[in-house]
């Protein structure tokens, strides 16, 4: 059978009126917009003690197994790749603020990737969403945003700690807020102008920058850049810990980690779907249960290979944009990502300050959901604004969370409006108040 054919039957290109010259051109602009978390991922777990090596081995075989079932299972033009968000949570909140290990919150990752499946396959997921208010699934995106820009904003040195305050800003004349405010400013300027890749630009000139001023040392060799034996995943492949994960009655990790991945990877694909025109004439996305159910399947097998849960990333957009509507997009995409496995021995020299505004950039684009609060409605209002204000502000999700959706049982039944409360609402809201007792106990 002829290439053009084959090509044709797997993605229906002609269907979606598109070529493979559009959707590989697509999947390079993608590429270029997601490539940063290749780099940031692997930073942001072996803060949590991951071996380095093997976390970027473990997120680079996530994001290519889950996207290939994105590509040729879902035909999706979409590129899944491990939250910001929801790595930080698993790093700062779950293990440097929880205590637990990371085997453990790889069991966490492992189970809520099980859940997300079996509320997809299911139908469950279809009941969540309708039992979910729309103000807190608008206010998550929105949270998670803000908190992964404080993310950003600390390890740039630009927030820090401060007895008295809590938090101040830091010397802004020192080197590495410094070179972070530079990163930003270029990231955003290259996104203000549309420049492809703006965000992965932004990362290595900073880096450079950071070399010439003497804050990074730079490469001396061809081997400090490439190598021809790609890094493994020896150390981190099935050291999930399921028992433990159990047993620790992590009950909010888990139940963050799901809520998450199914809001999250729900409505950025939903909004993609819609600008890749793959919304049928009943208002219906064709294959999202197996798109939903490829993300749920990636996360498992970030478990299993080390690294953290994926979601569906709303850089796609950029590819989409472009032209990208079928899986012959993602799967470029995907191919590029195998690619980067030789240049693993970079990510040494790139200090956190160059990855500081990719972080800090995604905060802000996480921030539309914003208009779809009520601001006339005061029960709702106070929801939404503790959802997204304890995000950041308890440096968690879950806890973001637990303030979002138990304001606003409480606040719907005392006015009186307890017909708005879903059933499933006051199950999750007396959840939320059995583990903050679990927690002080
Ligand atoms: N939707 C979405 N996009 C992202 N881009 C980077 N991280 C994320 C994430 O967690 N969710």
């Amino acid at each position: 059978m002829e290439r053009s054919s084959i090509l044709e039957r797997v993605f229906k290109l002609s269907e979606r009126q598109t070529t493979p010259k559009q959707e590989i051109l697509a999947g390079l602009t993608t590429f270029m917009t997601v490539s940063y978390m290749v780099i940031v991922n692997p930073l942001i777990l072996s803060d949590a003690g991951i071996p380095k090596e093997a976390a970027l081995a473990a997120t680079i075989y996530a994001i290519v197994f889950s996207t290939i079932l994105m590509a040729l299972w879902a035909n999706f033009p979409i590129v899944t790749g491990p939250g910001m968000g929801l790595n930080a949570f698993f790093t700062y909140s779950v293990v440097l603020g929880q205590g637990l290990s990371w085997q453990t919150a790889l069991g966490a990752v492992f189970i809520s990737g099980i859940l997300f499946f079996l509320l997809t396959v299911t139908g469950i997921r279809s009941k969540i969403v309708d039992a979910i208010p729309n103000v807190l699934k608008a206010s998550i995106a929105v949270g998670i945003g803000l908190f992964v820009a404080f993310i950003g904003l600390k390890n740039a040195g630009l927030v820090v700690a401060n007895e008295s305050t809590f938090v101040g800003v830091g010397n802004v004349l020192d080197k590495g807020p410094l070179l972070t405010i530079f990163g930003l400013i270029l990231a955003a300027v290259l996104m203000a102008k549309h420049v492809k890749g703006a965000l992965i630009i932004s990362i290595f000139a900073t880096t450079a920058v950071a070399m010439v001023v003497g804050f990074q040392a730079p490469p001396t060799a061809i081997s400090d850049v490439f190598s021809a034996t790609p890094p493994t995943i020896g150390d981190t492949f099935m050291q999930m810990d399921l028992k433990g994960a159990i047993a620790y009655g992590i009950f909010s990790v888990v139940f963050s980690f799901t809520i998450v991945e199914l809001f999250d990877t729900l409505a950025t694909l939903i909004g993609l779907s819609k600008k890749a025109n793959l919304v049928d004439e009943n208002g219906k996305i064709p294959n999202l249960n197996r798109a939903l159910a490829a993300d749920s399947v990636g996360t498992m097998a970030s478990a299993i290979f080390g690294s953290t849960a994926l979601n569906t990333y709303i850089e796609n957009a950029t590819g989409i944009a472009e032209g990208g509507r079928t899986g012959l997009k993602a799967l470029t995409v995907a191919v590029l990502f195998l690619c980067t496995l030789f240049f693993a021995p970079l990510i040494d020299f790139i200090p956190s300050v160059a990855t500081a505004p990719a972080l800090i950039i995604i905060g802000s684009l996480m921030l539309s959901d914003i208009k779809n609060v009520n601001f006339d409605d005061f029960t709702e209002v106070v929801p939404a604004f503790l959802t997204i204000i304890m995000m950041p502000l308890t440096y968690s999700i879950a806890e973001g969370l637990a303030f979002g959706f138990i304001s606003y049982t409480a606040i719907k039944l005392f006015t009186g409006r307890y017909r708005e409360i879903h059933w499933m609402m006051y199950i999750i809201t007396i959840a939320f108040f059995i583990n903050f007792y679990m927690m002080s106990h």
